[in-house]
């Protein structure tokens, strides 16, 4: 549970590359890789499905850590485990059965992860926190790349980071993440950084940099104020 993970988000990849993005963003020192899963209805984006995962599962063996937001999620959640997903997060506010998804995903073998929308309170983490091994906070408004951090989420991140205490639950936050906000973010208590636009900014030659300057920027935290 050391240290800070970054997660680059492939939505901000060249998706008719999608392969060779990820094998990149691996070789560039990437932690995980992320990928957001949507649906047109739960947010107003569509991007892919299990199919995609499971043709980028034998490019790498970084960590695939899936967010889904689709609703009703129920239904694929097999499916996107299947896809070799090692992480599957579903939101707190896609029904009224969040414990038995979770339970779901952990009798597949899967790492379990719940996310909230920025609007969400904390409190919908209360009653699971013991099926859990991810809380995911959403920064922006989910659909889109490339949308500025909601300082809100700041006070957020450090509620839920009281409410984990000494459980092995990674704190993972995403949506307008860049060297400037990341610091923010570590210091609040975010130890998963997922990154779109910063990750992939300036192609493919840019992302050792990138990686690295976000790698900094998370380890700077506790030298600035917040
Ligand atoms: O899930 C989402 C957006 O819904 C994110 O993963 C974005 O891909 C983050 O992009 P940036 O804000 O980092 O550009």
């Amino acid at each position: 549970m050391t240290g800070v993970v970054i997660a680059p988000s492939i939505l901000s990849a060249d998706f008719a590359r999608l392969g060779e993005e990820t094998r990149a963003m691996a070789d560039a020192g990437a932690d995980w890789i992320h990928l957001d899963v949507m649906d047109g209805h739960f947010v107003p984006n569509i991007t892919f499905g299990p199919g995609v995962i499971a043709a980028l599962r034998p490019v790498t063996s970084l960590t695939l850590d899936v967010h889904l937001m689709i609703s009703p999620v129920d239904p694929y959640i097999a499916a996107f485990a299947e896809s070799g997903a090692d992480v599957i997060t579903v939101h707190a506010e896609n029904g009224p059965h969040l414990h038995r998804s979770l339970q779901a995903i952990r009798a597949l073998g899967k790492k379990a992860g719940v996310s909230l929308n920025p609007a969400t309170h904390e409190s919908a983490l209360q009653y699971v926190l013991d099926d859990i091994d991810l809380i995911l906070v959403m920064s922006v408004n989910p659909g889109f790349g490339g949308q500025s951090f909601i300082p809100s989420q700041l006070d957020k991140i450090r509620a839920i980071r009281e409410m984990i205490g000494r459980r092995a639950i990674r704190l993972e936050v995403d949506g307008g993440v860049t060297p400037l906000t990341a610091p923010q973010i570590v210091e609040a208590g975010g130890d998963v950084l997922v990154a779109g636009s910063a990750a992939f900014r300036g192609g493919q030659l840019c992302y050792a940099d990138n990686i690295a300057e976000l790698r900094r920027a998370a380890a700077s935290a506790g030298a600035i104020a917040v």
